[in-house]
Order: C-alpha cells, then structure tokens, then sequence
C-alpha cells in the first residue's frame, strides 16, 4: 500500500484554474479580472464590479446603464417570498431565512424547465443577475422583520447601495456612509477558490443548476471560519466590553485554546490584501459617529492579538465593526457577504460550467478491515453468498476505487 500524500483542507493544493480572481500573498495583492481591488473600491460602482466578474471587463457607459435598468426592474420582493418569510420562525438565523428564500427562487424560474434549461449560460447569467437583484431586497426585509418591520419597496431613482440601505433603513445615511458600504460589497465580492466559492463550484461540476450552487454556497459561507466570523468579531466586541478588558480576555481565550475571529487567512500569512482599504472605511464611520470607545477596542484587539501571535487581521475584523456602525444587527452581517459574492460565486459557477470536470477527489480508507455480517439470510429475497457476490464484483475489476 503506497502512503497517500494528504493535504487536509486541501491547503496548497490547486484544483483548477480562473481567469476572475487573483489572490498573490506573495504581493499582498488581489486582482478581479486583472484590475487591483482597492483601485476597484476607489472607482466603480458595486454593479460595474458585477459586470466585471461576470463579463471579464468593465461595462461601457450604455453596458451599465442596461444592467442598472435590469437590476431595478427585479429589486421587488415576490409576494410568494414576502408569505414565505412569514412561516420562517423570526428566532431562526438570517443566513438560515436567505438560504431557504434563495432556494425557493429557484423554484419560480420555469425556465429550469426547458430542455438544457439548468446550465445554459445564457439564461445562467440573467439568473445571476436576479440574484444580484432580489438579494438586497431579502436581506434588508429579514433585517427590519427582526425589528416587528414591514419590508419598504425600492426605490429605482437610487443605485444599488443608497437602495439596499433605504430598504434595509427606510432613510439614507450620510453619503461618506453609503460609500463604505459600497466599498463593503466591492471588497467582499469575490476571492478565487475560497470555502463557500468551492463549493459553488464542485454543485456546479454535477451539472447541477445556478440556484442549487448558491444555496449550497451559502450554507458554506455561514460557518466562522469562512464568512460567519464578520458576525463572530462583533460577539467577541460585546464580550470585551472596553479596550482595557483586551488583555485579560486575550488570557482567558488563549488559555482555553479559543480561535479568535477576524484574524488569520488561509492564502495570507502576511495580512489580508483587503484590510487596508476596509480598515479606512471604517474609520471613516468611527470618525463620524464619535465611538473612540469602539476605535479603542478595535485598535487594542489587533494590537494585543498581532504582537501576542503575529497572525494579522482578515477583511471580517474591519467590516464587523463598520456593519455594526450602519445600524446593522450582527446577525445580519454575515447575509450582506452573501449579498456581494453573489456576483462571485455566479461568475465562478459559469465558469465551471465552461470548462467543467466532475470534482470527485479520492480518500484514503481509514475504517476497520473488510469483515462480514454472516450468511443467515434475511427476508424472502436470496441475495446470494457473499462468495457470489464477491466473484461478481471481481468480474468488475475494471472499475477503479478509492486509494486504499
Ligand atoms: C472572509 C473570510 O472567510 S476570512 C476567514 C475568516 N475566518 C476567521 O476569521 C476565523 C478565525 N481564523 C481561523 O480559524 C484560521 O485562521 C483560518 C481557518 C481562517 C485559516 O486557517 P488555516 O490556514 O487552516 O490555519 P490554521 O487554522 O491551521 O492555523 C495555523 C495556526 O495558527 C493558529 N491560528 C490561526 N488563526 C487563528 C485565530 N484566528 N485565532 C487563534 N489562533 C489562530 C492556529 O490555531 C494554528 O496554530 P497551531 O499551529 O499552534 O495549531
Ligand atoms: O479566501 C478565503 O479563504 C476566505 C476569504 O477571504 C474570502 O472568501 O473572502
């Protein structure tokens, strides 16, 4: 028996190319479709950056407005979707309420229906776009239903991020705010093959359809170690109290081998590419709101934390806090990432589907030797000897296994 060169969590291990993203830690750089992020962030508009991932290049002034027309004529919510947020117990958890409401957006698209209908590119790329669409509208209804709200319609003289913010508020922050918020989704939109795109893509590579990958993305997304920890930092906020708490905190959590959220990366040792911009967009709303005793405790967290570990601050540190700030409930962060790499997972389930493979990697057996239940037959029905069936198999010599 050869020993199997095993890569838990497939760390170091490239499975495919993409032509969307490129993550280097080597530069601390992250580049969409070639362009750098923070140039992105600082220029584009969240629905030119849509366009980019799904597209390969950024839309031409008439390309943008017709994507802009299109996303404000899918903003409403179904009435289907407003009956089914109804039955969902409001305890249950955002990410739960959006992963459910996705999934029953797959069932009003008839044109699932149509012979070759699940992965045609074409209708692929509209569905992208009414995701796009009907996800802000989603979260912003999940999050005023928290609050005994009724849902507000879109309004269609506003662009994707003063909108998401009047549905999910019912009143306009200042501009410099909606601005981070913009520069939230930019940031979040998409980074290569990371958990929740991955599995996009492996439900995609069963030839499966658009809406299964995202449902299936969004499960993926939920969990701490990937986009749940946006939610996580603000828990660990709440649980510090105040700046001069970080280092008794630190103690105990250390002591008890706890993972503290907002920090590390898989790809970046050396501190994730998007921090610096993210980081500056949230002082701007700690300058505006005059909370130093938040700047103080986000401050003194990485501090304590870098110099104790030296393991750096991932985009969930600085964008927890600055969801917190836009009035968002912690609960509620996690389905904004959702919201932004929509635009990702959809530009990677297409290309997947381009170029697909079935991803079906191998394991390696680790359970107890072949052994036998006995011969004494069950039932009616002779299924045979296990000798018979054994010969059987080996008829079928050809077939490959699992590395054993
Ligand atoms: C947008 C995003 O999804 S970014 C990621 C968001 N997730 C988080 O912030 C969760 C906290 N971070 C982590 O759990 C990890 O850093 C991960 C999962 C993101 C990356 O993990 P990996 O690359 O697998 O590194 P791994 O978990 O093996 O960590 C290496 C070492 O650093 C330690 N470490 C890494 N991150 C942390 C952390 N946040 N807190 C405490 N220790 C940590 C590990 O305990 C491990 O120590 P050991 O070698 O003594 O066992
Ligand atoms: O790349 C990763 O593993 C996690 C991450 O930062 C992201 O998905 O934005």
């Amino acid at each position: 028996m050869t020993d199997p060169d095993i890569k838990k969590g497939l760390a170091g291990v490239v499975v495919d190319t993409t032509a969307i993203s490129k993550v280097n830690p080597e530069t601390n750089s992250l580049l969409y479709r070639g362009y750098p992020v923070q140039e992105l962030a600082a220029t584009q508009s969240f629905e030119a950056v849509a366009y980019l991932l799904w597209h390969g290049e950024l839309p031409t002034p008439e390309q943008l407005a017709e994507l802009e027309r299109t996303e404000r004529a899918q903003r409403g919510l179904d009435p289907r979707t407003v009956a089914l947020l109804e039955t969902i117990p409001v305890t249950a958890h955002p990410m739960d309420i959006v992963r459910t409401v996705v999934s029953q957006l797959g069932t009003f698209d008839d044109t699932l229906h149509r012979p070759g209908g699940w992965t045609d590119p074409a209708l692929d790329l509209q569905r992208s776009v009414t995701l796009f669409a009907q996800l802000p509208a989603i979260v912003a209804a999940v999050q005023r239903r928290r609050r005994g709200l009724e849902p507000i319609p879109p309004r269609d003289d506003l662009d994707y991020s003063a909108n998401f913010l009047w549905m999910t508020f019912g009143e306009l922050p200042s501009d410099a705010a909606v601005d981070v918020f913009r520069i939230s989704m930019v940031l979040y939109a998409e980074h290569s093959f990371n958990a929740s795109t991955f599995t996009a893509r492996v439900i995609a590579s069963t030839t499966s359809d658009l809406y299964s990958a995202v449902v299936g993305a969004i499960g993926a997304l939920k969990g701490p170690l990937h986009g749940g920890a946006n939610e996580a930092v603000m828990h660990h906020f709440t649980e510090i109290g105040t700046a001069d708490n970080v280092g008794p905190w630190l103690d105990r959590a250390f002591a008890e081998k706890r993972k503290i959220m907002g920090f590390g990366h898989r790809v970046y040792k050396n501190g994730d590419s998007r921090v610096p911009t993210m980081r500056a967009a949230l002082d701007v709303l700690l300058d505006e709101s005059g909370r130093d005793d938040l700047a103080a405790l986000v401050d003194a967290l990485e501090h304590a934390f870098v110099e104790r570990k030296g393991i750096y601050p991932n985009l969930d540190y600085p964008s927890g806090p600055a969801y917190h700030l836009l009035g968002f409930d912690t609960e509620i962060f996690t389905p904004l990432f959702i919201a932004a790499r929509v635009t990702g997972w959809t530009a990677h389930v297409r290309e997947q589907a381009a170029s697909n493979a079935l991803i079906r990697p191998l394991s390696a057996y680790s359970g107890v030797d072949e052994r036998h239940v006995g011969t004494a037959a069950r039932g009616v029905i002779s299924h045979g000897s296990v000798g018979a069936q054994r010969r059987g198999a080996s008829r079928c010599h050809s077939q490959r296994e699992d590395h054993r």
